[in-house]
């Protein structure tokens, strides 16, 4: 597709178009999951999860979890063959898992995990309600969520400890200091629209930064440099901080350029609110628009040589700021959660590369 329209399609929808989900999604994630909200709901779940992954957030309190998930999560891997594929979806999950509620998530992970593998397989299915589909286990398990998630926001407003320094502990603080207050339902869904949004993406993007790290020792190489750098400042206990994290600039090129040639997610979903023309073409208003960014990702004159990973090519900060970076999608739908991601992924591929050889 050409650029130009991705650009277009864009600029328009922070205006106000609004994309167009598939109905088993929206069945099944919730009716306010913030991807498929429109006006002053979209604005209220989209301000209150923005504050809750904010920069500040993830210093502070998300990327301690993280680290200390990811240092235990990559323990013990030598010797045995990892199926990678498993291992980063679990990965992603109980990673999620522990920033929204870290004292609880040991023991609701047994119960939680195969629900949220249903769940997430039902959004990807045909919406036919009959017994045995998938769409009717994803539907299921939505309910067995619901009733787990309930339970633990139960049993948190019972007990009389001090409030949780974790993302649900933040959704339901109920003083001053927090702008963003949510019903209880709209808090289950906020923590269903995280882990749905933070796992295929982030599974997938380790998954296959490993797989192109294998397929280009000298990547593997520059990337591991960069790491050992960090640990060598570093006491063996010592945890990844922000100020490491910041200095990450080749993992970060490593991610981009992974997301980009394996365009984890290939486009973007738009609803058109007004007709629109484009080159010649008329877009009717009330359409579901795809915006495939696969197509711009590939572009040659984008990304010369683009079938090459090249993760020197980001290096160049500026290529992250143009308009055709769509990785993340853009405009007013753009991903909430792109730096939390990344702080997840930098993570888990520093402990894999400073732990392990491929
Ligand atoms: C490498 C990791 C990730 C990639 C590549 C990615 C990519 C995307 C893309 C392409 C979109 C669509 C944006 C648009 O329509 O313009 C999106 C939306 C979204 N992402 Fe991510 N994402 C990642 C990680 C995460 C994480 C960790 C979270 C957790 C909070 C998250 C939460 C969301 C949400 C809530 C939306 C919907 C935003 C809205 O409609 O207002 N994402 N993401």
């Amino acid at each position: 597709m050409d650029p130009e329209l991705n650009r277009y399609i864009l600029m328009n929808e922070a205006k106000g178009l609004v994309p167009g989900y598939p109905q088993s999604m929206l069945d099944i994630l919730g009716k306010c999951n913030i991807a498929a909200v429109h006006g002053s709901t979209h604005k209220q779940m989209r301000g209150a999860l923005l504050a809750l992954i904010s920069p500040t957030m993830i210093r502070q309190q998300l990327l301690p979890k993280i680290d200390d998930f990811m240092r235990t999560f990559l323990t013990n891997w030598d010797n045995k063959v990892i199926d990678l594929q498993e291992k980063t979806k679990e990965m992603a999950f109980l990673s999620s898992l522990k920033q929204i509620a870290s004292a609880e998530c040991t023991s609701v992970a047994q119960e939680f995990m195969p629900e949220f593998f249903k769940l997430v397989l039902g959004t990807l299915s045909l919406p036919i309600d009959l017994p045995g589909t998938n769409y009717s286990r994803g539907f299921q398990a939505r309910q067995n969520i619901l009733r787990i998630l309930g339970q633990l926001i139960k049993e948190r407003r019972d007990s009389k400890e001090e409030s949780h320094k974790d993302m649900l502990g933040y959704l339901m603080n109920n003083d001053e200091s927090n702008k963003h207050k949510l019903s209880d339902d709209e808090i289950i869904d906020q923590i269903i629209t995280i882990l749905y949004s933070g796992y295929e993406t982030v599974s997938t993007t380790s998954m296959m930064a490993v797989k192109y790290l294998h397929d280009h020792p000298r990547v593997l190489e520059e990337l591991r440099k960069e790491h050992m750098a960090i640990r060598d400042r570093k006491k063996p206990e010592d945890p990844i901080e922000w100020n490491d994290l910041k200095s990450m600039r080749f993992t970060r090129a490593v991610i981009f350029e992974t997301s980009r040639l394996a365009t984890i997610v290939n486009g973007v979903l738009r609803k058109t609110t007004e007709e629109m023309e484009l080159n010649g073409f008329v877009i009717p208003k009330g359409w579901r628009i795809y915006v495939y960014t696969r197509e711009v990702n590939y572009d040659p004159f984008l990304y010369p040589d683009p079938l090459a990973f090249n993760p020197w090519r980001w290096m160049d900060k500026s290529l992250e700021s143009q308009s055709y970076f769509l990785i993340f999608g853009g405009g007013t739908r753009q991903c909430p959660g792109k730096e939390l991601g990344i702080a997840e992924i930098s993570t888990f591929l520093h402990y894999f590369v400073t732990r392990y050889r491929l």
